[in-house]
C-alpha cells in the first residue's frame, strides 16, 4: 500500500455545487488519496463514535461496554432497534435513513462545539415539516426521554441533522445490512458518472478514497455516489441522484449527453464476426 501523500483540499467547485475536493499534486492510478473517520455513523454497524446518551461512555458497538447498560432507552437509541422502532411506528421505508439521523443526533449531542461546527459546515437540504413530525412520532416515548436529557435534541436540530445526513452520507452494504456515515472531508467530494476515484470501506467504519484514473494537480476528485459497477442505465441514475441527493448531475458525461441532445445514440463497440 502506497503512502497517503496526495493532499486533498476542499476547494470551490465550478460545475458540481459550491465546494468540492481537489488534489494538490498529480496522482497516478491506484493510490490512496485520503483516509477519513466518520463524524457520525449509521446504526446498523457498531462504530467507535457510538456513545451512551445516558452516561456518555463510548459504546464501541456493544451495550455491555456502557457503564449504565441498564439504561431503559439505551438500547432503543443506540443499537439496531431504532430502525425497528421507526418501522413499527411508521412502516417500512422510513426506517433506514431516519435510524441513521437519529443516531447521528445522539452522537452530536455529546460532542464539543468545534466538532459540531465541522458538521454544520456541510451542505444541507430542507426537509418538509410533516416528514420531520412523522419521524418524531415514530420515535414515540424515546423522543421525550431524549429531549428531556439533551437540550440540543430539539426540533430545529433534528431538521438540521437530518438535512445534512441526507446530503452527505456515504453508504455501503455488507453483512450488517445497509451502513453509512458522514465524513469530515470525504463528504465534500462531489459525484461523477465517470469518476476518477473510488471509496473503500473498512470494517472500522473508516473510509479511504483511491484514484482509479490519473488526476492532474489541482483537478477535482469525484466518485460515483451510486457505487461504481452497477449497470443502472442513464435514466435510472438520474432519477436516483435527484431523489437521494436532490441534484441534476452536471458531470462531464452528463454535460456531453445534454449537448448531444435526446435524439443521439451513444456509440458502442461493434461486435465483429470471427473470420475463419
Ligand atoms: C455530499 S455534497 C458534496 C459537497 C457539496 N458540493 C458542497 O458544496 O458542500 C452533495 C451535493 O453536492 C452537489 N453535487 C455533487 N455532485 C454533483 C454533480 N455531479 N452535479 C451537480 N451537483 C452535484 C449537489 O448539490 C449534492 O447535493
Amino acid at each position: 500500500m502506497k503512502q497517503l501523500r496526495y493532499l486533498l483540499n476542499i476547494v470551490p467547485s465550478n460545475t458540481l455545487g459550491n465546494r468540492g475536493c481537489a488534489v494538490s499534486s498529480a496522482v497516478p492510478v491506484g493510490v490512496a488519496l485520503h483516509k477519513d473517520t466518520p463524524l457520525v455513523t449509521h446504526n446498523t454497524i457498531p462504530s467507535s463514535n457510538d456513545v451512551c446518551p445516558h452516561c456518555f461512555s463510548t459504546l464501541t458497538g456493544k451495550a455491555s461496554s456502557c457503564r449504565c447498560s441498564n439504561s431503559p432507552y439505551l438500547d432503543a437509541l443506540q443499537r439496531h432497534c431504532i430502525p425497528s422502532l421507526l418501522q413499527d411506528n411508521l412502516g417500512g421505508h422510513h426506517s433506514r435513513l431516519e435510524g441513521l439521523t437519529i443516531k447521528a443526533l445522539i452522537q452530536l449531542t455529546v460532542q464539543p462545539e468545534d466538532y459540531i461546527s465541522k458538521y454544520q459546515n456541510l451542505c444541507y437540504t430542507v426537509l418538509p415539516d410533516d416528514y420531520l413530525k412523522g419521524v418524531m412520532k415514530g420515535l414515540g416515548e424515546v423522543y421525550s426521554l431524549v429531549t428531556s436529557k439533551h437540550p440540543r435534541f430539539v426540533e430545529d436540530n433534528m431538521a438540521m441533522v437530518m438535512g445534512r445526513v441526507r446530503l452527505n452520507q456515504i453508504g455501503f452494504e455488507n453483512e450488517h445490512g445497509n451502513c453509512g456515515a458522514v465524513f469530515d472531508t470525504l463528504s465534500y467530494v462531489n459525484h461523477s458518472c465517470v469518476p476518477n476515484s473510488e471509496i473503500e470501506w473498512e470494517e472500522s467504519g473508516n473510509c479511504t478514497l483511491h484514484s482509479v484514473k490519473e488526476i492532474n494537480e489541482g483537478e477535482e476528485v469525484t466518485f460515483d455516489y451510486l457505487g461504481g459497477g452497477k449497470d443502472l442505465g442513464v435514466a435510472k441514475r438520474r432519477q436516483l441522484l435527484e431523489e437521494m441527493w436532490g441534484f441534476k448531475c452536471n458531470c462531464e458525461a452528463c454535460q456531453i449527453r445534454r449537448k448531444k441532445g435526446k435524439g443521439r445514440v451513444m456509440g458502442k463497440r461493434l461486435q465483429l464476426k470471427k473470420f475463419k
